[in-house]
């Protein structure tokens, strides 16, 4: 029964009576893969009701409710591959549900299942998210916020340390783990790393948040905050609503991440607006070209990150960083004065130079420091010189 992961008939009917929907064949399965979800209203004989369940009439508003909320998503997944997009949002309600007479069934990879590590972070983000927001809404964080101490200039940190040093100003990540890698470190204490990172010559730091698949936290970032670290910091997240932003803003960031690989075009330009809004530093990420081309875009962008480590294979290139680089759209980066930032797999003086020899002036660091004794003099390491100094 290929592609079909949910077959079931109405109660007092049998699958026996209708052999040829025992074992549809492919071709009926991709028919209705095709079809819009069909409005349970259309059906209403389909589903007896159980006794001590809802009424028909909650059943029928639920359903439709639910067909509205797999509408919107299926949208949202539209807009964003016409933009080029390959990943898809979690559908709210799982697959859809597809009728056939007295049967219903849902379609394997109708869009239940991620494709990819980034959309599985992606889907578990939404499901956290939705958690959160309920625990903490938007106006209770926007209070917190109008007492919180102002953010610090992330931008400027990475300008001054380039221009203190002809370097690339450093962001060092206070990273435990990575789906990529597994656990990087095991004594792992954030404040601590972050203060030997700001010790070696650190412009900046980057706080992983997502604990699922990072091992990080907004504890930990709000911890690095409040121990007294001066550099500016930036939330580690996968950010997909707005209200991410709030709250990151409300536990000490001085700077947030948006992957234009997860959102679309509108999302960038409105949650750049809110981070200008909240005084917080933007780094947009792209990490092929047609990403960068969407991001060049897109006014008000002061920060671009180019990932080398593509977040669907996990694959680390850093010639990647030198390709989107290149001609026109260097120019451009140029002529927008807009600071590239080289993130992933940077391990020695050589990667640096590399990097920045392609046209970046700060460079994104996690495991190559993280991993040593200690992450300070990991930085000497990676620049072949102390630029504490
Ligand atoms: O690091 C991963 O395995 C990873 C997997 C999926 C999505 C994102 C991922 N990493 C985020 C980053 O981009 C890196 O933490 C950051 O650029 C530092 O990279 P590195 O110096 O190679 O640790």
């Amino acid at each position: 029964m290929e592609g079909l992961i949910s077959l079931k008939s109405s109660p007092g009917t049998s699958l026996r009576s209708f052999p040829s929907f025992n074992q549809p064949p492919n071709s009926f399965a991709r028919r209705f893969s095709m079809d819009l979800p069909l409005r349970r209203s259309s059906f209403p004989a389909i589903r007896a009701q159980q006794p001590g369940t809802i009424s028909p009439k909650e059943e029928e508003e639920e359903d439709a409710l639910k067909v509205k909320e797999w509408e919107v998503g299926m949208f949202q997944n539209e807009v964003a591959a016409s933009q080029g997009i390959r990943i898809r949002r979690r559908p709210p309600t799982g697959p859809p549900l597809h009728y056939v007479g007295p049967f219903e069934f849902r379609l394997q990879n109708d869009g239940n299942t991620p494709r990819n590590i980034l959309e599985e972070i992606v889907w578990h983000k939404d499901t956290e998210v939705s958690q959160m927001k309920e625990r903490k809404p938007l106006a209770t964080l926007k209070k917190f916020i109008e007492n919180a101490p102002p953010t610090r200039d992330f931008v400027g940190a990475l300008k001054a340390a380039h221009s203190r040093t002809g370097l690339p100003g450093l962001i060092a990540e206070v990273k435990k783990a990575s789906p990529s890698r597994g656990i990087l470190r095991e004594d792992f204490d954030p404040v601590e790393i972050a203060r030997a990172y700001e010790k070696g010559g650190a412009a900046c730091l980057s706080v992983l948040t997502d604990e699922k698949f990072f091992k990080g936290s907004f504890e930990n970032l709000e911890a690095i905050r409040n121990a007294g670290v001066q550099c500016p910091l930036l939330c580690k997240e996968f950010v997909i609503d707005a209200w991410q932003i709030y709250y990151a803003r409300i536990k000490g960031a001085d700077a947030i991440l948006l992957i234009a690989a997860v959102l679309p075009d509108l999302d960038i330009r409105y949650m750049v607006k809110i981070c200008k809004i909240l005084g917080l530093a933007a780094l947009v990420e792209v990490h092929d070209e047609r990403e960068m081309d969407r991001v060049l875009g897109i006014e008000g962008i002061e920060l671009i990150g180019i990932n080398n480590r593509n977040l669907e294979t996990f694959e680390v290139d850093i010639s990647n960083t030198k390709k989107l680089l290149e001609g026109e759209r260097g120019q451009l980066i140029c002529q927008k004065d807009i600071i590239v930032v080289g993130e992933s797999g940077l391990f020695t003086p050589d990667h640096v130079g590399y990097v920045q020899e392609a046209g970046v002036k700060a460079v994104l660091v996690g495991e190559s420091i993280v991993k040593q004794s200690d992450p300070g003099k990991g930085i000497t390491g990676l620049f072949g010189r102390d630029i504490s100094l």
